[in-house]
């Protein structure tokens, strides 16, 4: 006689953030008429991993739990595969509870129960101005903020933060729903259109329409959520074989970083991790990744605490790297791979720890070049072969790298210059026609950075005959940087410069087609400068790239302009900071060659140096702009036209 089996109980999974949401909606009706997972062409399934889809077809279902462990769902899941035709139903054991803004979260019968009546207005990004105007002449709405894992263009938090502001200058009430991206553009569009519809029963729904500036307030909101990259975490990963040289290059970068004093590091060095973090694993290569998912998980949680975490382990499979770069993305970091590219042979060579001779002899198993691969990156954002190079050379590499990324910028560390250069014009009178190079980029031949579209750092072309391009920058773009423009372009003049260089100017917010400032205009009329046929305008990327030389007024401006463009951190400077750089170069260049020595070794761009607002402050405040703006561009723009330098 055979005993009956007992029934296996339902094996527990923790979805993916999207499945989780997709479980929320299934369990309140959020995705009616879908009931389940995996129904025929429903872009909402559910994934198991291989063990779990065999218990869990033995148990007959499988139950879902949160990251704590929670018991959420239990899933039913047929027998057999060819079963699967109705789908896997879900059924609700507990609802989420925690989470920011989680009472925000409605279920659509509740929101029929609440809200009805109201035009339903689905939000998936702060709204601009113009947008808050036709949400305003609505009357009663409902923001839907389609929250979703993958679905708005800011943090799901930000979003119904942002949303939540807008509503207090409206007739509004806020829903979330965790509606996720599925990865296919029209799918996930189909099925926003029908939980919209659901969540919003016999009401209207508006359909917002792309255009305007965000208001102060939800910009900053924005801002915060999206901080410059300047201020962003930063995971810097140094990968590749023992002995390539990844300690001593992580070690080196830590110390300038730590010089400069203005950002928190943590070392995760491959050794120090492996006798601390992850002791007692093996060079397996299953203890390899485990190794490494402990380094990125550490590392993506510095990240989300804006700081900087500098790992160098050897991290030999690609999909690991790509898994921790994953994790560094999801917690809002930057990851930035160096290859340090050194072959084997001179790691070898080398043999500082005496390892490879032992692996040679059989006397250590899977050894990473030997007996154990190593995949070369083909994502790296640097590559550095350190073979026959100084530490400094090659660490220059990177740190270039790093600054062209605009997330960490170290090239004004002066010791990155040998000594005796740093007084010595970077360019002798008779090299005027070469490419300018930097004195740490002469061996650069040997490196090769994947981006091969980054332009070089200057070089000399048919541009040069053209005039050199300023662009001003303030605000508004009506008192200061009109100002510079029109000043400017009358010092150019009186040095008989004027086919030489050409002026424009731009605000980076406010009017477009004003007229300048009265007040400010004053202080131009009294020099004898005209000012009635200047018109403001805003700020464009093309006016960026149209431009040699960015000078703003305020170290604001200019980060501005370097969180969307930080390749050009080498043109854009505030006013001062380049005044002060061209006073201390001590050099004869002018127009180009100035630019990309200054771009070298420019100053720091300190608020000590800023021009202050002088809008709707008075004519002393004017004047006094108007005095500091014509002192340093006495002394800008004859350095630039190569008339007689004034010094000061
Ligand atoms: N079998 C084998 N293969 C490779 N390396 C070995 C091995 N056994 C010990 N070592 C020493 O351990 C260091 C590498 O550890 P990592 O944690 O960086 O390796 S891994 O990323 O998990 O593959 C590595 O240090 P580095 O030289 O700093 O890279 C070696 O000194
Ligand atoms: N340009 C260079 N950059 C880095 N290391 C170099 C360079 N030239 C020689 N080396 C030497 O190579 C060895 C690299 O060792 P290490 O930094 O511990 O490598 P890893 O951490 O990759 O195992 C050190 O002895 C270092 O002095």
């Amino acid at each position: 006689m055979s005993t009956p089996t007992a029934p296996q109980p339902a094996p527990q999974h923790c979805p993916s953030p999207r499945e989780l949401d997709d479980l929320e909606l299934l369990g309140h009706g959020g995705l009616a008429p879908l009931t389940g997972f995996n129904e025929p062409g429903s872009p909402v399934t559910l994934e198991l991993p291989e063990p779990v889809l065999a218990a869990a077809r033995e148990a007959g279902a499988v139950e879902l739990v949160d990251p704590e462990g929670l018991p959420l769902a239990r899933v039913a899941v047929p027998a057999k595969k060819k079963q699967d035709g109705e789908g896997w139903p879900v059924q609700v054991l507990a609802t989420p509870e925690y989470g920011p803004y989680r009472r925000y979260h409605l279920s659509p019968a509740q929101v029929r129960a609440q809200h009805a009546g109201r035009t339903v207005v689905p939000v998936t990004d702060a709204l601009t101005d113009e947008q808050l105007r036709a949400v305003h002449e609505l009357g009663p709405v409902l923001l839907l903020a389609l929250t979703g894992h993958g679905t708005p263009a800011i943090s799901p938090v930000a979003l119904l933060r942002a949303t939540l502001l807008a509503a207090e200058v409206l007739d509004a009430v806020v829903v979330a729903v965790p509606l996720a991206s599925h990865g296919d553009a029209q799918a996930d569009h189909d099925l926003g259109v029908q939980v919209v519809r659901t969540y919003a029963g016999d009401d209207p729904v508006h359909a917002l329409t792309e255009g305007g500036e965000l208001p102060l307030e939800l910009r900053e909101v924005v801002e915060r959520d999206r901080p410059a990259p300047g201020e962003q975490g930063l995971v810097i990963f140094f990968t590749g074989l023992s002995g390539s040289g990844k300690s001593t290059l992580a070690r080196a970068l830590m110390d300038q970083v730590l010089e400069q004093g203005e950002r928190t590091l943590t070392s995760l060095d491959g050794d120090v991790v492996r006798r601390n973090l992850s002791a007692g694993l093996t060079f397996s290569k299953e203890d390899r990744e485990t190794n490494i998912r402990r380094i990125g998980w550490v590392a993506a949680e510095i990240a989300r605490h804006g700081g900087v975490a500098v790992c160098s382990p050897i991290a030999p499979f690609d999909a690991t790297r790509q898994q921790v770069r994953q994790m560094v993305d999801d917690a809002g970091g930057a990851f930035f791979l160096v290859h340090v590219a050194t072959p084997l042979e001179e790691c070898e060579r080398r043999d500082r720890k005496g390892l490879y001779k032992l692996a040679r002899e059989g006397k250590i198993p899977e050894f990473t070049g030997i007996s154990s691969p190593y995949e070369q990156p083909a994502d790296a954002d640097v590559v550095v072969d350190t073979t026959g190079r100084t530490i400094e050379d090659a660490l220059a590499d990177v740190v270039d790298a790093l600054a062209q990324t605009g997330h960490l910028t170290l090239v004004d560390d002066e010791s990155l210059v040998d000594p005796a250069e740093r007084d010595q014009p970077l360019v002798e009178p008779g090299e005027r026609d070469q490419p300018l190079v930097e004195p740490g980029e002469r061996q650069r031949a040997r490196v090769e950075t994947p981006q091969d579209d980054r332009p070089p750092a200057t070089t000399h072309t048919a541009e040069a005959d053209e005039p050199l391009k300023v662009l001003f920058v303030c605000t508004a773009n009506i008192c200061r940087s009109p100002y510079m423009e029109l000043l400017a372009r009358r010092i150019a003049e009186e040095t008989g410069a004027a086919t030489r260089l050409s002026f424009a100017s731009a605000g980076t917010h406010g009017f477009r087609e004003h007229a300048m400032d009265d007040v400010m205009a004053t202080t131009l009329t009294s020099r004898g400068v005209a000012h009635d046929e200047f018109r403001s305008q805003r700020l464009t990327s093309q006016l960026i790239a149209d431009a040699d030389l960015v000078l703003t007024a305020e170290s604001t401006h200019r980060q501005f302009i370097l969180d969307d463009h930080p390749g050009d951190f080498r043109k854009v400077f505030t006013l001062g900071q380049f005044a002060e750089s061209v006073r201390s170069l001590h050099t004869d260049l002018t127009g180009r060659q100035l630019l990309a020595a200054a771009g070298l070794r420019r100053g720091g761009a300190s608020e000590r140096l800023d021009i202050g607002d002088p809008y709707r402050r008075g004519p002393e405040a004017a004047a006094s702009t108007a005095e500091r703006v014509e002192e340093l561009l006495r002394v800008v723009v004859p350095a630039l036209a190569g008339a007689e330098r004034i010094t000061p």
